[in-house]
């Protein structure tokens, strides 16, 4: 439903730089105001040394007290200038660190406010990226330009007034060579800059390899794809090289070339200076002094283009965590909004359509009516579309036509927390967070006291394995649950949703085998929670499917017969098939 979605304008990368670095102005104004102090102090010094050099060529004699006092001057303005250029690069540092705390803090909480498509179509690994190695380039590249372009302004600008009152003629000269490096700098960034782009996105690919191949690292163990995998990632990483190389290789020609142009533009300067001493209207002093500016004149640039490797770099990540940022968001429900208070947990479907790609239908025309209280088991062969209908439930995905009810109020108008509040989910993947087994537990309910969640757990006879734990309700669950076992995982997952007391449940039965007991123990969870309580079971066990009050039989995301158990048994029709061939021999 395109109108779900919020559209966010596209700006242009620098000008949402801008708006992130431009909350911090207060720190960039005093920033830029050290690098006026410090540069301008560093700039004002070669005028000084000229007058030094003229002290020692006086017609005789060396005046020694002013010689002094000039390089006295020189030391007291390095040593400030220095210190006022270290408070320049401390407060440009925390300006390009609040910005790239900021975008990632938007980037983050961005995340929550994506639809599940999104990470369909992009892998784990890839939004981890943009994230981290993409924030770091940002971080790097926005701290080097803005110390970089405060210096510069300042020393060129300085460095040129200077110039022009020792001899606006050769300043001249150096001026024409100028615009020369500019020209050639840009020329050569146009060029790398696709190749940093294409390095960043590279690096989002391969990480995403790399963290699918580590999660499932016992799956590549056992089909023993090791060596294709390395050769994969071999491959990836050759290419990632290859964009690296090329990026750098084009970028490590500017600043070779546009030092050229500068030396050139620095002989220049001697054969003038020397033409215009020898008719004494120039000091040695004086050329001395001019030759020092034209050098600092020039090395801004030069060093300009030195960073653009790095800002070029920042630019492609950034604009990557833009894309991510101006993503269309999902909004939590059209207006007038509907509440959900009460909730009684009557279900309706109405000509519902869905596909995830456009080109493949799926879910057509679906309608179907569950009264509150009801159990509803959802079988079929697999792909036929069970799961898609509890995300639709859920609206995980927005619907591409048609309509679903609860209580007679249009979902679209439910708020998507209040939604999923009102749902509980217990999934075959356990959805278990790093934390303490009580944390896990107590994760769908705020504010719910230890004592409320050990009464879940012994609702769902957990509480017995957990109490056998090193640590009781405060064992730390590892990642994943890897501590644990199938079944005391859905218990864990039982207990939470029990703890949120919903009116609605979605149950996805575990395929995977458990032990006798643990299943039996599992089976009475399922029971005691869905008691009074509207609920989907994904069905795979005969005991759920013949205890539902409707059994739902899909197929290609159709309802090819519905009813319960002793009716579609003597229907013989496709629930008598798939009886037959699941749970009989
Ligand atoms: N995120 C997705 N993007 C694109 N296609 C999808 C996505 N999820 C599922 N599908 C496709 O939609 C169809 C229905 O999938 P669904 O997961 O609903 O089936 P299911 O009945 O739950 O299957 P199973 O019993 O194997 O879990 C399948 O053909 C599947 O390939």
């Amino acid at each position: 439903m395109e109108s779900n979605r919020i559209k966010l304008t596209k700006q242009s990368t620098g000008k949402r730089i801008w708006t992130y670095v431009g909350k911090n102005k207060m720190l960039l104004l005093i920033a830029f105001l050290f690098s006026i102090l410090g540069n301008t102090m560093s700039v004002f010094t070669p005028l000084l040394m000229g007058k030094a050099i003229d002290t020692l060529v006086g017609e005789g004699s060396v005046e020694f007290k002013t010689l002094r006092n000039i390089l006295l001057m020189m030391l007291l303005l390095y040593t400030v200038s220095s210190l006022f250029q270290w408070l320049m690069s401390v407060f440009s540092n925390k300006a390009a660190n609040y910005t790239v705390r900021e975008l990632r803090k938007d980037a983050f909480l961005k995340l929550n406010k994506l639809p599940v498509s999104y990470f369909d179509r992009h892998s784990h690994g890839d939004v981890i990226s943009r994230l981290t190695n993409d924030m770091d380039a940002v971080s790097d590249g926005l701290f080097q330009g803005i110390t970089q372009i405060m210096s510069s302004i300042v020393i060129i600008g300085g460095s040129f007034i200077f110039m022009l009152t020792i001899s606006p003629l050769i300043t001249l000269g150096v001026i024409i060579v100028t615009p020369l490096c500019f020209f050639l700098a840009s020329f050569i960034a146009k060029h790398s800059k696709v190749m940093f782009r294409m390095q960043s996105s590279l690096t989002g690919e391969l990480n995403g390899y790399a963290e699918e191949m580590i999660e499932n690292q016992k799956l590549v163990m056992a089909f023993g794809q090791e060596e294709k995998v390395a050769a994969h990632f071999k491959e990836q990483n050759q290419k990632l090289y290859h964009a690296g190389q090329k990026a750098q290789w084009y970028s490590s020609l500017t600043n070779p070339t546009t030092r050229f142009i500068n030396n050139i533009a620095y002989v220049l300067v001697t054969v003038m200076g020397a033409l215009l001493c020898l008719s004494g209207r120039l000091s040695i002093g004086n050329i001395a002094s001019f030759l020092t500016y034209s050098n600092l004149f020039a090395k801004p640039i030069n060093e300009i283009t030195a960073v653009t490797t790095q800002i070029q770099s920042a630019f492609a990540s950034a604009e990557r965590i833009f894309a991510l940022l101006e993503e269309e968001e999902e909004i939590s429900a059209l207006e007038p909004y509907e509440e959900l208070s009460n909730c009684q947990g009557n279900v309706e479907f109405k000509e519902v359509s869905f596909s995830y790609k456009s080109q493949v239908p799926l879910i057509e025309n679906f309608n179907l009516k569950v009264n509150r209280g009801s159990m509803v088991a959802i079988v079929g062969p697999t792909g036929s579309g069970k799961t898609t209908l509890v995300n639709l439930l859920m609206r995980f995905y927005e619907l591409d036509k048609g309509h679903i009810f609860i209580d007679e109020k249009d979902i679209h108008y439910i708020k998507k927390d209040e939604l999923r509040q009102s749902i509980g989910m217990v999934l075959q993947e356990s959805w278990l967070i790093r934390g303490t087994v009580a944390e896990n537990i107590a994760y769908g309910k705020e504010g719910a006291d230890r004592e409320k969640v050990i009464e879940a757990a012994k609702a769902v006879k957990a509480h017995g394995f957990i109490m056998r734990l090193p640590n009781g309700y405060d064992t730390i669950i590892e990642e994943d649950g890897r501590n644990l076992s199938q079944g005391q995982k859905q218990l864990l997952t039982i207990a939470r949703v029990l703890i949120m007391d919903p009116p609605m449940l979605i149950l996805d039965e575990a395929t995977s085998s458990i032990d006798t007991r643990t299943e039996i123990k599992i089976q009475e969870a399922f029971l005691k929670m869905m008691e009074g309580r509207t609920s989907f079971v994904i069905a795979h066990r005969l005991s759920t499917i013949r205890e539902a009050d409707i059994i739902l039989v899909l197929e290609k995301g159709n309802i090819v017969e519905q009813g319960n158990h002793k009716e579609l048994l003597a229907k013989k029709g496709f629930y008598y098939r798939l009886y037959h061939s699941q749970f009989t021999s």
